[in-house]
């Protein structure tokens, strides 16, 4: 395991009294970070929902937005953009998007955990223009194009 990395945090007026986002077990690779605010999301509803926090990620790392399986199976409750990606410049609120994929109306709740942020590092790359591609057995196949049989 490598070491954490410390990514500054700063807590919002209404994210007063909500707990920092956390592991629940030492070999959790998301952290939960629960909701700032009450959201009732219809079926096929969507809602940035807010943190209460904003965040300055060191250079060169991310946070991706993942949701969490329990909300997913037992409720159809989802993220839109997943994973959602946290630039390491961004210094507005952290927020949810939700989505209900459900039958149900769903009931988010102020202290409730609606999903997992995973820190994880960047390769940044640039593109070199060139006048032709080198050749591969692949070439052009795609989308299925494997293990299909001819004849
Ligand atoms: O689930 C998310 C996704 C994004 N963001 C914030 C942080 C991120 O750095 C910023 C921009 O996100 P993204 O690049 O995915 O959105 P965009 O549609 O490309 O907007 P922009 O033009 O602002 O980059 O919005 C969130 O708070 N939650
Ligand atoms: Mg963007």
């Amino acid at each position: 395991m490598t070491a954490p990395i410390t990514i500054a945090l700063k807590r919002l007026p209404h994210g007063e009294g909500l707990p920092l986002p956390a592991y629940a077990t030492d070999g959790a690779a998301g952290m939960d970070v629960v909701a700032a605010e009450d959201v009732d999301l219809a079926p096929g509803g969507r809602h940035a929902v807010a943190t209460g926090f904003a965040f300055a990620i060191p250079a060169g790392y991310e946070i991706q937005v993942r949701p969490r399986s329990g909300l997913a199976l037992k409720h159809g409750i989802s993220l839109p953009n997943t994973p959602g990606t946290i630039d390491s410049d961004y210094r507005g609120e952290l927020k949810i998007i939700m989505i209900n994929l459900g039958q149900d109306s769903f009931a988010i709740r102020r202290g409730d955990r609606i999903a997992q942020l995973v820190a994880a590092p960047v390769q940044m790359a640039r593109f070199s223009e060139v006048p032709e591609l080198d050749d591969t057995v692949r070439g052009l196949g795609g989308f299925g194009s494997t293990g299909v049989k001819s004849g």
